[in-house]
């Protein structure tokens, strides 16, 4: 059924215009699936639409945004929320996150993403990227709660906990490709981990796969100073410089953090059209030190998006957050209240092209709060003052997932299910 949303406050669209005291009007065509999105006001009796066709939204002390794109998660993640705070990033994986991860069944990641779908659809995330094990257990929760994903099978050396042989591996990752590609709210990827766990010929087979299928490459890029240091040791070379001289860069490459990069490695970024994922949150609590360049990265063009990374290192999956981490670090950083401006966050958060989805979702905000009053300028109260909390609606692909806070899909029973099996599942780590 169409969708009109009505009498909104203001709204936000994806080139950050802003509107005030306008309708929305959302229509999707059944036969080629392709949604149009029209603003105006009085849409209802200016057009010939029937009342009886329609779902009505009221837009009274609303503001409507693009969907939200979390562009480098690991969601399962929710299952060690709290596990292991304040340690750094190398000794958190080896002594506490892998050692737990080991102890994860298929049924248990299934669990863990779809509380990390229903977290993000109710903080206005309407598609994500992630990496993790089970990725045909991420695909079944994302489908259950309808929002969209990128989901990439995930490959590391020492193989995953449910396979320690490279060569199979590799054909379970084009086996799932194959089984997922053709899915319309799904994109299925690569993803090699890092290259301080993937080898060279890891990573050359999985740009081979993914240029094979035409599906992205995710991987972690320069996130440590140590992962630098580590490989100027070995091989002489910086993490970026390494990836270029095996062949792997390109526009299909998808790469989170780049915090460690000198301004040689940006232009090499930009020259290969890489896309990048900026996230502040994880790197401040996992204290990666150094920030990653964002004034540079945005000189040369790079493309960039946000990512919170997983819920274990941020400790939670809301981009409305990250947007203020974001734009707060880089104006400590470089001492300059002009970098980290509202504009560039907004784009960051809105971009859902960069993991292969239009973006064509709508976010309903709930202005009705103390916290959100008065207007001066509705981007910066979205940047600077809003929460995941504040999302009151969301709208993918033409349907409403969310409304007044409450799943369309999930009933609260489900909720109390899910609550209770992740308590369970929990149980066994240390
Ligand atoms: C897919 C794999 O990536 C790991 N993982 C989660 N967060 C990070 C991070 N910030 N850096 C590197 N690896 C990470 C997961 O714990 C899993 O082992
Ligand atoms: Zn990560």
């Amino acid at each position: 059924m169409d969708i009109l949303i009505r009498d909104l406050d203001y709204a936000v669209d994806i080139n950050l215009n802003v509107y005030k005291n306008i309708d929305i009007l959302i229509r999707r065509d059944e036969d080629s699936k392709k949604i149009s999105i029209d603003r105006g006001r009085n849409l209802l009796e200016k057009s010939n639409l029937d009342k009886k066709d329609l779902k009505i939204i009221d837009g009274d002390k609303k503001c409507a945004l693009p969907g939200l794109s979390n562009n480098h998660t690991h969601i399962p993640m929710t299952l060690l929320r709290g596990i292991a705070d304040d340690m750094i990033l190398q000794e958190w994986l080896r002594e506490k996150i892998w050692p737990n991860e080991g102890r994860l069944t298929g049924e248990d990641v299934y669990y863990g993403a779809l509380l990390g779908c229903l977290e993000m659809l109710r903080f206005g995330i309407t598609s994500f990227n992630d990496m993790y094990f089970f990725p045909e257990e991420i695909v079944r929760a994302t489908k259950e709660v309808g929002i969209k994903g990128t989901v990439g099978f995930p490959i590391i050396d020492f193989g995953t906990p449910q396979c320690k042989d490279l060569d199979k591996l590799l054909n379970n990752c084009e086996k799932f490709i194959k089984e997922y590609i053709a899915e319309e709210k799904i994109n299925p990827v690569v993803a090699p981990h890092a290259p301080y766990t993937c080898s060279k010929d890891t990573y050359v087979q999985c740009r081979e796969i993914s240029q094979e299928y035409n599906v992205l490459l995710h991987t972690h890029l320069s996130e440590t100073r140590y992962e630098v240091v580590e490989m100027e040791n070995k091989i002489g070379m910086r993490p970026v410089e390494y990836l270029e001289s095996i062949g792997i860069l390109g526009d299909n490459l998808i790469t989170a953090h780049c915090v460690w990069i000198t301004k040689e490695e940006v232009k090499i970024l930009a020259k290969h059209r890489v896309k990048v994922v900026h996230c502040p949150g994880s790197n401040m609590k996992l204290a990666s030190g150094g920030v990653m360049p964002l004034v540079e990265m945005l000189r040369e063009g790079v493309s960039l998006s946000l990512g919170t990374d997983g819920p274990a290192s941020n400790n939670n999956l809301d981009i409305l957050e990250e947007m203020k981490i974001a734009a707060l670090l880089h104006k400590a950083h470089r001492w300059d209240p002009t970098v980290g401006d509202v504009d560039t966050v907004l784009r960051m958060a809105f971009n859902s092209e960069s993991i292969g989805f239009e973006n064509r979702d709508i976010v309903l905000l709930d202005l009705n709060s103390p916290h959100l009053r008065p207007v001066h300028n509705i981007k910066s109260n979205i940047v600077y003052s809003a929460n995941g909390n504040d999302v009151d609606t969301v709208i993918v692909e033409g349907e409403v997932l969310l409304e007044n806070k409450k799943f369309s899909k999930i009933d609260d029973k489900y909720l109390r299910n899910i609550y209770h099996k992740v308590n369970s599942i929990i149980k066994k780590f240390n």
